[in-house]
């Protein structure tokens, strides 16, 4: 269902877990930071609204999207980490760069949640152009942050069933 029919930041809460113990591994991409930013901002926002502690809240930064598997990685393996939220904007350019680094990233991020047996979210954007970016990093679609943090407290609740 494309964004502009269901709202990123619109979400059910029903039965989600109790995660006040959890731990959380947030990975987000320095590349178009003004939109990563409000991408984590989102993310962080939902963890705490729904029970998270900070002190369980881990923040790494890599330079692009396509270190997010590497940064996925290197949290998920750490046995206390419970879930990696991925937060990362890949906007088109004039190249095909955009599908080599959209389909490395969405290949690799899945491969290490199937790897570690552990939700790994991919919190990842792929406009066309910086418009359609804003408008789902808080903007009239509402926030992809949110979406990847609610996704990664429902998957805990799956693993927990
Ligand atoms: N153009 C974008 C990039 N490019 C950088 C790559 O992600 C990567 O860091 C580089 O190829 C070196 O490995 N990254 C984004 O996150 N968003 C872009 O729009
Ligand atoms: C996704 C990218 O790497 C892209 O923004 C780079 O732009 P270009 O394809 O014009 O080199």
């Amino acid at each position: 269902m494309a964004s502009n029919l269901k709202n990123l930041s619109s979400y059910s809460t029903h039965k989600l877990p109790d995660i006040s113990g959890k731990k959380f591994g947030i990975v987000v991409s320095e590349w178009n930071d003004s939109i990563t930013e409000a991408l984590y901002s989102g993310a962080l926002d939902t963890l705490l609204r729904h029970g998270a502690k900070k002190e369980n809240l881990y923040r790494y930064d890599v330079p692009g999207s396509f270190e997010l598997t590497l940064g996925a990685q290197y949290l998920a393996q750490e046995e206390e980490i419970d879930a990696v939220i991925c937060l990362g904007c890949v906007i088109q350019g004039e190249t095909r760069h955009f599908d080599f680094i959209c389909d490395a990233v969405a290949h690799g991020i899945t491969e290490v949640g199937m790897k570690y047996n552990k939700p790994v979210i991919f919190g990842v954007l792929t406009p066309d152009n910086q418009q359609q970016a804003l408008d789902r990093a808080g903007g009239k679609h509402g926030n992809k942050g949110d979406e990847a943090a609610i996704t990664a407290i429902k998957m805990l609740g799956f693993f927990q069933s």
